[in-house]
């Protein structure tokens, strides 16, 4: 029941162009394992399957450093007008982003009802403002690229003031997966490969951009830069290999 209930969520949300969960409007490049989605149609309020609204923790809040802030600004003056009467103003979109997927979509039947209700998107989990990821993404569809705009808050900290390799691997797995998904659908990691080339200072804003390298059947190849925010150093590069999969995957179907 749990699994079929589950199927039938993720199924709608794809279906649906994922505006919910911050994914707005699947264009698959990979292989269609789902029914054609349909971008230009957002989920009602009442499709949200939990009580209250959900709270997009990818709009500014009172911990955003000017820089943040500026480069926010810099990049929704870029995006594409979300009324008729607005003037579109360039190529980009900003993602929302939500501190829970999908009810039922946190680990399979094995999950009991208390851990799912419980279930929080890692890069979400943390409700003070500025402590832990701080971070907005724009896609570019034209492209096929994103930018994501991250403030790294002070429970990141791995060398002393600077920020834990594994917060850095979880951002661009992140942003990379969320690419992914958006070009080819339902994916997972199958492949994180990472240089790390300097630190990041705790509490400093980093652009991560990514971009798509190449489709080739289910496995979708994006590579990914960390930069300072002006762009003039380079922190970090990757590469991700994704590969799509039937939603039933998560199930354990
Ligand atoms: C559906 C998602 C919905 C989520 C909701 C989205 C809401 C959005 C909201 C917020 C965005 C946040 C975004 C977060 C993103 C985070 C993503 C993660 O961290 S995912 C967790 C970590 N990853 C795993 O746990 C995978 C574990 N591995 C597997 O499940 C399988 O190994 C899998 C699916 C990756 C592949 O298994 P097979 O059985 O389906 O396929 P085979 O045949 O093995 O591989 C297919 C092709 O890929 C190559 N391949 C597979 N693994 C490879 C590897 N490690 N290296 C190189 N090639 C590999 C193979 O050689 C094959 O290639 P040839 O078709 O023959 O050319």
């Amino acid at each position: 029941m749990m699994l079929r209930q589950g199927l039938h969520l993720v199924r709608k949300l794809y279906r649906d162009g994922f505006k919910l969960t911050g994914l707005a409007g699947r264009q698959s490049l990979g292989q269609a394992q789902l029914p054609a989605p349909q971008p230009d149609r957002a989920l009602t309020v009442s499709s949200w399957p939990f009580s209250s609204p959900p709270r997009d923790y990818s709009l500014p809040n009172e911990s955003w450093t000017p820089e943040m802030q500026r480069l926010y600004d810099h990049y929704s003056a870029l995006c594409e007008a979300e009324t008729e009467e607005e003037k579109k103003r360039g190529p980009w979109r900003r993602l929302p982003s939500y501190n829970r997927t999908l009810k039922y979509a946190t680990g399979g039947r094995c999950l009991s009802k208390v851990l799912q209700a419980k279930a929080r998107l890692f890069t979400r989990n943390i409700e003070e403002p500025g402590a832990s990821f701080e971070y907005v993404v724009f896609l570019n569809k034209q492209e096929k690229s994103c930018v994501c705009v991250f403030q790294a808050g002070h429970l990141l900290e791995g060398p002393p003031g600077h920020v834990h390799g594994g917060a850095i691997a979880t951002i661009i797995d992140s942003v990379t997966g969320t690419l992914a998904t958006y070009l080819s659908g339902p994916v997972m990691t199958a492949n994180l490969n990472i240089n790390y080339r300097s630190p990041i200072p705790l509490g400093s804003v980093v652009l991560v951009h990514s971009a798509l390298e190449k489709v080739e059947g289910r496995k979708t190849s994006i590579s990914c830069r960390v930069t300072s925010s002006d762009g003039g150093k380079l922190h970090t590069d990757a590469t991700g290999l994704f590969v799509s999969i039937n939603v039933g995957h998560l199930f354990g179907a």
